[in-house]
């Protein structure tokens, strides 16, 4: 079975076209790299709307029956930091182990990591994942939380995800 993976890009000035989305990419350049088993990418790049946040995230789990969704931007403390709001309003379950564990391998990089508030929860039969707008963030985030993401979509019923273990090695207890 193909596993779709939502790649949402959170941007007002990529999806106004000011800059390239450079974020959405390096999540897909990251799938493409860990995911040994079938996988096809279901990509968006939207402003920085809560309804619309919203809008597409329910669409890329309900519609698109996407099992893993990673939003990228959107994560600080800005007036338009809105998508930890939107991703809360849409899940019936919060995984705050996520972002505790992205933020704690981002200080690593940056001292400004703590200023994300990135989470992470899960609606239906998919995993959302938030991520900070930088590029350079993605690849950091996910090694750090990848190895537990096949596991939790086996929990909420998705299709088995396989890794490459030189990428990541993906845990399965028992
Ligand atoms: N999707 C992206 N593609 C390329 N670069 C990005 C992207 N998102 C953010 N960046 C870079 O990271 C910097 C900080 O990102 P941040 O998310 O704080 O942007 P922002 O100030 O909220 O503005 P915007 O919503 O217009 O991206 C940006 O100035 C930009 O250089
Ligand atoms: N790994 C990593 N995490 C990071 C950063 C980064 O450059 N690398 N930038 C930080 C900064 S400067 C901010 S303001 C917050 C929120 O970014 P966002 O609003 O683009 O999501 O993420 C933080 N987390």
């Amino acid at each position: 079975m193909t596993a779709k993976i939502g790649i949402l890009t959170i941007s007002d000035r990529a999806s106004a076209g000011i800059y390239e989305d450079k974020s959405g990419p390096a999540i897909s350049a990251f799938m493409a790299e860990v995911l040994t088993s079938p996988w096809e990418a279901v990509a968006r790049v939207i402003a920085d709307e809560q309804d619309l946040i919203e809008k597409t995230l329910i669409e890329l789990a309900d519609e698109e029956g996407c099992c893993l969704v990673c939003t990228t931007g959107g994560t600080g403390p800005a007036r338009r930091d809105v998508t930890p709001e939107a991703t809360e309003a849409v899940c019936t379950k919060m995984m705050p182990g996520f972002g505790e564990l992205m933020r704690q391998e981002s200080l690593k990089y940056v001292p400004t990591a703590i200023l994300s508030r990135q989470t992470a929860g899960i609606r239906g039969g998919a995993l959302i994942v938030n991520l900070p707008g930088k590029p350079a963030s993605i690849r950091q985030c996910l090694v750090a939380v990848f190895p537990a993401i096949p596991y939790c979509i086996d929990l909420i019923e998705g299709p088995r995800l396989e890794t490459d273990p030189a990428v990541c090695k993906a845990f399965r207890p028992g």
